[in-house]
């Protein structure tokens, strides 16, 4: 590893953008393809390699076949704790995991075992003294509307009550081709209600405006992309005002964007714009797995695209821990490590980029 890409290693890092079947990697892809060699699934059919893209419609084909490939407790255990071990050796200190909960009638997986196994993984993780905290957000997939919403997030409150801390909130994702947020606002506002966060995925594609107006109004703890929300992308500044005044984080992912072909390149990523502004940016993976990057790589992405000195990179990791959505006591705990963590990190002679 050269000296540049250790740095980016070495940086203390928050991940908040993470949803757990599209974080799998090619190493547990190849123990459930080995699990389950009657589905006849080969590793390609799962990830989108190096120089790929693929349209918005074909990566969510892409989680039809992982899911076909996780559908029993024993796989989310196994898929879970390798996540959380795999984020934890790329430097993330602080892991959100996402995952929409799902009933697989043959295998007996109901939704409330399938949180529990992701809420047993952390805990199996924690027990093995790994330097990384976690929390899970329970994800409402926007295609199966009002009801399945509503279900979603009492199955969550139950959680949060019940998990000592462990579950934290909701985050509102899934085919934004599909559905309507109107008919998901009385789930997202009971949620709000009753104390869970809000993370939503927001004008991820274009012609969301009259949706993402609507949400913004709850308001969201943080949106996921917001692509196309301000008017260089056919957004409004309505919108942004929103997004400012509200002072709501963005989780910007720009392999992902660019492999789904949302974003035409990198240099065009939204990064910039919100950037410049001094709003709030997260950068996260999104789903690590399905697009081969881990969350050192997106940092040293943004700092080549955008020409960050390691100075500023190192700004935007620790302004990250504003930005979770666990107890303050913990965030206290990770300022802390930050701290610590800045003489031995940034004094590495690295080279620039
Ligand atoms: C298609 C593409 C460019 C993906 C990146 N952007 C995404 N946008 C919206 N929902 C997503 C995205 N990536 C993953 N998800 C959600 O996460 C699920 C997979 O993780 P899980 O089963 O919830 O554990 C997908 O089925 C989908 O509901």
């Amino acid at each position: 590893m050269d000296e540049n890409a250790r740095f980016y290693r070495e940086l203390p890092k928050v991940e908040l953008h993470a949803h757990l079947n599209g974080s799998v990697s090619f190493v547990t892809m190849e123990k459930l393809i080995n699990r389950k060699p009657h589905l006849n699934i080969e590793k390609s059919m799962t990830a989108i390699g190096k120089g790929q893209r693929r349209t918005l419609d074909e990566c969510f084909e892409v989680f039809k076949v992982i899911h076909k490939l996780v559908n029993t407790e024993e796989d989310i255990l196994m898929v879970a704790t390798d996540v959380i071990r795999e984020f934890a050796a790329d430097g993330v200190k602080y892991l959100e995991l996402r995952s929409t909960p799902r009933e697989e009638k043959d295998t007996r997986l109901t939704k409330q075992s399938y949180i529990e196994t992701v809420i047993r993984a952390i805990q199996q993780c924690k027990n093995e003294g790994l330097d990384i905290d976690v929390r899970f957000l329970v994800a409402i997939d926007r295609r199966n509307g009002t009801e399945v919403a509503m279900e979603t997030v009492k199955l969550a409150e139950e959680f949060m009550l019940s998990s000592g801390g462990q579950v934290v909130g909701i985050d509102l994702s899934g085919d934004p081709k599909v559905g309507h947020g109107k008919y998901l606002l009385p789930a997202l506002e009971k949620a709000k209600n009753c104390g869970l966060k809000l993370s939503l995925h927001l004008s991820e594609v274009p012609s969301q405006l009259e949706e993402t107006d609507l949400l913004l109004n709850l308001p969201p703890d943080r949106i996921g992309h917001g692509t196309f929300l301000h008017p260089e992308m056919g957004g409004t500044q309505h919108l942004v005002d929103k997004v400012v005044k509200n002072r709501i984080p963005l989780e910007l992912c720009l392999t992902s964007n660019v492999k789904g072909q949302t974003v035409q390149n990198y240099s065009q990523h939204h990064f910039r714009y919100w950037y410049q502004l001094g709003h709030p940016c997260v950068i996260c993976t999104d789903d690590k797995g399905v697009f081969c990057t881990d969350l050192s790589q997106e940092y040293q992405l943004a700092a080549a695209t955008f020409n960050l000195s390691h100075e500023a990179v190192w700004k935007l990791s620790q302004q990250a821990v504003d930005c979770i959505f666990a107890e303050e006591a913990l965030k206290e705990q990770l300022k802390e490590k930050w701290t610590k963590l800045q003489p031995q990190v940034l004094n590495l002679p690295v080279q620039q980029i």
